[in-house]
């Protein structure tokens, strides 16, 4: 180190001082090479106006040059969808998210439900997002970031968002600073139609899970659901089974009320994984309503839902090699 970049020494007491790779001085000029890896926008911007300032007041330099550099983790986005309404798609999502986030996974959720975003519910999280420079900083909740196009409009507003509207609004949501999450859970609308196609086109996901419901008519429906991202060359990870079989909270014995095995029978058929079965509780639905997520909790479904995010870990693995 030349006597001249010796001078720049006093940028150690920055707190930051650590995300400082290089420093140079010559002729006057201060030239730092800064790792932002990881900072929110805001956070970023304030990093470097205080490098700045602190070396602009170090004696005998005149100018400062300062590269922010940032090795943007890849982030993986997982989109969860459904060929029909009702099956449990965003329980499995929010869920699925948050035992990705307690495997220790920074994660992200969006809700691109255009029919009816649920999320915030789901998380019990009415807090609204703010934005900086025309970017959504995502809100926190249940050790995730999230957005959901509810947050775009005000409450009590039908969303009529169509094809073009719908993949405007969801870029919005996908381009968010989502700072360091690594994964994204993308909670889809249910359907095979338009509005859906282009969601999967504008968003690109690495891999798609299906959740259907064991009944043949939900099956079909998947069926379809797994052509569209077979057709848009999205590997599809695998179905989950959601409300499959029930046991009675009073006598203790289990029922079938949808059937069973059909998603295991038809993923089979189909050439997908079968990635596991999330059973029918009064208990998830009732703590699903409350905002109280099963899976940040300890009981069997907070279990079965860390299960299916290791599955689903493994898989995206396998997808990526
Ligand atoms: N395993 C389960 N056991 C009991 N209730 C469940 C289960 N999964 C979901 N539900 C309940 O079923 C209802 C529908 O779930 P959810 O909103 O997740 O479905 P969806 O497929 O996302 O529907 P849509 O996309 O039409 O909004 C909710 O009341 C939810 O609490």
């Amino acid at each position: 180190m030349t006597v001249e970049t010796d001078a720049l020494g006093i940028l150690d007491r920055h707190p930051e001082a650590g995300r400082i790779r290089s420093r140079r001085m010559n002729k006057g000029v201060a030239t730092l090479i800064v790792d932002a890896s990881g900072l929110r926008d805001a956070d970023r911007s304030k990093l470097e106006r205080e490098l700045h300032d602190a070396a602009s007041a170090i004696e005998g330099v005149d100018e400062v040059r300062i590269a922010m550099t940032a090795s943007q983790p890849h982030r993986t986005l997982i989109a969860v969808g459904s060929g029909k309404g009702g099956v449990g798609k965003s329980t499995v999502a929010a869920n699925l998210a948050i035992a990705l986030a307690r495997s220790g996974k920074k994660v992200g959720l969006v809700d691109a439900d255009v029919y009816g975003p649920s999320q915030p519910t789901l998380l019990g999280s009415d807090t609204k997002p703010t934005a900086e420079d025309d970017r959504l900083i995502p809100v926190e909740a249940q050790g995730l970031k999230f957005l959901s196009l509810g947050h775009l409009v005000s409450p009590g507003h039908a969303l009529a968002w169509r094809g073009p509207m719908a993949t405007g609004a969801l870029a919005k949501l996908v381009d968010a600073d989502w700072g360091d999450a690594e994964v994204l859970v993308v909670d889809l609308p249910p359907g095979t139609g338009d509005v859906q196609l282009s969601l999967i086109q504008k968003s690109r996901p690495d891999g798609a899970i299906i959740v259907s419901t064991p009944q043949d008519l939900s099956l079909i429906d998947a069926t379809r659901a797994i052509d569209l991202f077979r057709k848009m060359n999205v590997p599809v990870l695998g179905i989950v089974e959601n409300m499959a079989g029930y046991i009675c909270p009073h006598c203790g014995e289990g029922s079938d009320p949808f059937g069973s095995g059909g998603a295991e029978a038809a993923s089979k058929e189909i050439g997908v994984p079968f990635l596991g079965r999330l059973p029918l509780s009064a208990a998830v639905r009732a703590a699903s309503d409350a905002g109280r997520p099963p899976a940040a909790g300890d009981g069997p479904e907070a279990k079965a839902f860390a299960d299916l995010a290791a599955t689903i870990s493994e898989a995206l693995e396998r997808v990526r090699r």
